[in-house]
């Protein structure tokens, strides 16, 4: 993809995300070690850890020193918790992690500051993720920690970046730290949870990227200890599944039953003819699971009210539209990244799938469970 149109933006985030990762990771691996006071709840009650705020601090910090401090970022997390008295002891974790990790960039092909940042600086650098976005203009978008639920019980989560230009999603860039290189890596690793020497070995977790128009998606394994990120070189292309017998496919959603409406997705399953039993992950590696091939559907309806935001879905939607597939809302549309932080809109809930056919077929099943449901 070099010399195309936004080829340095989708280097600086590729590299970006791949830190990101491997922040993440070491910070897994201490939180389920330690059992620490690395995990805070935040107003809503939705948690929020370590590695939410470092990554959100050393992507902030990075997008600004490789183009430019003007950029414009929207991100999931804010200062508030983590600047208060009580918070200090996590502050200085955080503090730390954004310097280790600041510290490798060379490793991942970038350029981290001269000196340490300060407390404050690390702050500055996650407080500046305030913007809106809106229709006009570049936007960065990043969730830090997708699936947070997930990370914190050591299991499926995602560092997702996306830009966004005039209102369309441009690059997304999805990195899942847990998620197996080979095929079907997700189902068997629901079976048997990754152990931490196949994730040494480079046989778990991966960064996926696109650009829009490319008709491409491509899976590049991450690195570990001291090797140095060797990309494009062993970049893998991934495509969507051809599976359109919905009898033989299968579906995912997300793992809280608060997060969609289990019993409404069933019935949707069952009216379309889908057999298997649901692929229940966390985060948005479910639209990395229809990227690669390794499942057919996502469905997601939250609960009326609840307004899904743009960080939780540019990076994958972007992924799953190259790689072949289609998403859009209940109603059949196409999700709309140009109102704000929110998908304003909405139709009831999300729809992506590996082809057309399979997509018909839900959007049809969706309406007509939808009517006896309101009966
Ligand atoms: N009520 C409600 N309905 C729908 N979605 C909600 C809701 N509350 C939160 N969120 C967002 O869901 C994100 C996690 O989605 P998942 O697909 O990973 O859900 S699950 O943990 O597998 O159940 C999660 O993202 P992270 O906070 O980044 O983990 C939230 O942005
Ligand atoms: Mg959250
Ligand atoms: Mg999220
Ligand atoms: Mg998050």
């Amino acid at each position: 993809m070099e010399n195309e149109e936004y080829s340095k933006e989708l280097n600086v985030a590729v590299r970006v995300v791949h830190m990101a990762c491997s922040l993440c990771e070491k910070v897994q691996k201490q939180l389920i070690s330690t059992n620490s006071d690395q995990v805070k709840s935040k107003d809503d009650h939705s948690l929020v850890t370590v590695a939410d705020w470092s990554v959100q601090a050393t992507v902030s910090w990075m997008l600004s020193k490789a183009l430019g401090s003007q950029i414009s970022i929207v991100a999931e997390e804010d200062t508030q918790t983590l600047s208060s008295p009580e918070s200090s002891s996590v502050l200085a974790k955080v503090v730390s992690a954004v310097n280790g990790c600041l510290a490798e960039a060379p490793r991942f092909g970038l350029q981290g500051p001269d000196n340490a940042l300060s407390a404050s600086q690390v702050l500055d650098a996650i407080s500046r993720c305030n913007s809106l976005g809106g229709p006009t203009g570049q936007h960065w978008v990043l969730d830090p920690v997708d699936g947070t639920l997930g990370f914190v019980r050591g299991d499926q989560y995602a560092v997702a970046l996306a830009m966004i230009d005039g209102g369309e999603v441009i690059i997304g860039v999805l990195g899942c730290p847990n998620y197996p290189v080979k095929d079907d890596g997700l189902k068997q690793y629901g079976q048997q949870k990754v152990s931490l020497s196949n994730k040494s070995s480079g046989e778990v977790g991966c960064v996926m990227y696109t650009r829009k128009g490319s008709r491409k998606a491509w899976m590049q394994p991450l690195i570990h200890y001291d090797q140095r990120l060797e990309w494009p070189n062993s970049a893998k292309p991934v495509q969507v599944s051809s599976i359109s017998n919905p009898a033989l496919a299968t579906f995912c959603e997300p793992v809280e039953k608060t997060n969609s409406d289990h019993s409404f997705a069933a019935g949707v399953a069952c009216n379309v003819g889908l057999r298997k039993k649901p692929l229940r992950v966390y985060s948005m590696v479910k639209y990395a699971a229809i990227a690669r091939g390794e499942a057919e559907i996502y469905m997601r309806f939250a609960r009326s009210g609840y307004k899904e935001k743009i960080w939780d879905h540019a990076a994958g939607v972007l992924l799953v539209l190259e790689a072949g597939g289609v998403v859009t809302d209940a109603g059949g549309r196409p999700l709309d990244f140009s109102k704000g932080i929110y998908l304003e809109g909405l139709d009831r809930g999300i729809i992506a799938c590996s082809g057309l056919q399979l997509h018909e077929k839900l959007i049809g099943a969706v309406y007509a469970s939808w009517e006896s449901s309101n009966l």
